[in-house]
């Protein structure tokens, strides 16, 4: 794929790019390094004032950041100016609450002989992130606040067809205050990953991204023994209980479907719904999804913008078309339009079965799979048959049902009577296919560190180290 802005409510070609040369990249690596040594020994409270600045820089350029992001990948400009606010929300919240996720924590000291034993939270060094272009911003602010908070850097390889967002974000980090090498974009394709994880410089990943990519990192992480975190794709069940509000339940399933044009991991794909209520929300959620708007992604009444490519509207026109063509019955929406842009109507589908590709695949657009069950146990049946395991919603006032689904969904994430959604100060990751490791709160800025275990002994004969004798 050449790296490339092309407008998704067009199909022109804006700008392209060179991808950088092996030599480049080299540089690039050096200076993420050279600045790793710098960051280290900067204090915390001063990363903490460039984290803010980017903060501020972030919410002063949102207009044009979101512009730029809505011209590159198609999301409403409104859901583009949203997610800069949240990006600035989280360098904000890192820079207030990393003091506290780094601090050193003190152990039982006579329990392990010790004078003083306590866990420490180092940086690890440069950290590659791979990272996709339905939240071009976001995705790369959730990796790149606290691992740089942390005192890691980042080198961002991110999806060709945001390559503006991309640059601006090495910009932000610079024009923040923080040394030249701590966050740098490399405008490579998919093919330098292998190259750069294998670099000896570079100390781990994180990929956010498809089921393909996730394995072809783990792949060379694990051949060269490197911490990866990988989130991965998701098929998130939506199920509707017979005590829910099913005005609510209706109104939460198509923002949860339609939310970034309906490319989201977390974006709720499979609504399970329990035949005694299942007409019944079936209606309502089949005559809000045709009432959504789908048009000019810069127009303030446009509920859904276009895909971001040709391809992978496609893809989504040819999962309904193999659900129809074997027997499965479409609500609403399903033809694919004519003339510019990748747009594509929100569509409810129902009576799939088991072999349908819509049964087993994620959907990665305004698709939703519409299923009947007779009862909670076919529910998480149904809810948990399936490879991912990222997100999950539960519909249901029962307290006692409530309890079961958090317990019973196989998944990163359950959330009852809400929409899956990522906070700074919730853990956020998947099970299964959906990939391994946490994003996000004091979980996620752990994982870059290296967990020190400091064990302080006496240093006096008959007392401290070795001193153990069991
Ligand atoms: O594709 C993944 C979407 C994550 C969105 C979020 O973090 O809210």
């Amino acid at each position: 794929m050449p790296i490339a802005t092309t407008n998704p409510a067009t199909g022109q070609v804006l700008k392209t790019y060179d991808p950088m040369s092996d030599e480049q990249i080299d540089a690039a690596i050096e200076r993420a390094d050279l600045a790793f040594r710098q960051l280290r020994e900067t204090t915390i409270a001063q990363r903490g004032r460039w984290m803010i600045a980017a903060a501020d820089l972030l919410e002063a350029e949102r207009d044009e950041t979101a512009r730029l992001m809505t011209t590159e990948m198609g999301k409403t400009y409104a859901a583009a100016k949203a997610e800069v606010t949240k990006c600035a929300v989280a360098c904000r919240f890192y820079a207030d609450n990393a003091p506290r996720m780094l601090a050193d924590e003190p152990a039982d000291a006579v329990a392990v002989k010790a004078k003083r034993a306590y866990v420490r939270h180092q940086p690890i060094g440069p950290v590659l992130a791979v990272m996709p272009w339905n939240f071009p911003l976001w995705q790369v602010m959730r990796f790149a606040a606290p691992a740089l908070m942390a005192g890691n850097t980042g080198l961002l390889k991110h999806a060709s067809n945001v390559p503006q967002t991309a640059l601006y974000l090495e910009e932000l980090f610079r024009r923040a205050g923080f040394p030249e090498g701590a966050f740098t974009t490399l405008l490579v394709g998919s093919d330098a990953v292998d190259r750069i994880l294998s670099d000896p410089r570079v100390r781990a990943a994180t990929l956010t991204g498809s089921e393909r990519a996730g394995r072809s990192i783990a792949q060379t992480a694990g051949r060269e023994l490197k911490k990866t975190v990988l989130e991965l794709g998701g098929s998130d069940p939506f199920v509707v209980m017979p005590s829910a509000d099913l005005d609510k339940a209706a109104e939460v399933a198509t923002t949860a479907r339609c939310q970034n044009n309906g490319q989201s991991c977390i974006a709720a794909k499979r609504f399970i719904v329990h035949t005694d209520v299942f007409d019944a929300f079936a209606e309502k959620f089949a005559a809000r999804m045709s009432a959504l708007r789908v048009g000019d992604p810069m127009d303030g009444n446009t509920d859904v913008g276009p895909l971001a490519s040709e391809g992978g509207r496609d893809e989504i026109h040819a999962q309904v078309q193999d659900a129809v063509d074997n027997g499965a019955t479409v609500l609403c929406g399903g033809e694919k339009p004519s003339g510019d842009g990748w747009y594509y109507p929100p569509t409810v589908v129902t009576d799939l079965r088991p072999g349908m590709r819509m049964w087993s695949e994620e959907v990665f657009g305004p698709v939703a799979g519409l299923y009947r069950v007779g009862s909670y146990e076919e529910a998480i049946e149904v809810a948990n048959g399936t490879n991912f395991g990222l997100g999950s919603n539960a519909w249901t006032t029962d307290p006692a049902e409530q309890e079961r689904f958090a317990v019973d969904l196989d998944a990163g994430n359950v959330f009852i009577n809400g929409m899956t959604t990522s906070y700074p100060e919730l853990p956020f990751g998947g099970v299964k296919n959906s990939g391994y490791g946490r994003e996000l709160s004091a979980v996620g800025m752990r994982e870059f560190c290296n967990t020190k275990t400091v064990w302080v002994g006496e240093g006096k004969v008959g007392a401290g180290a070795g001193a153990h004798s069991e």
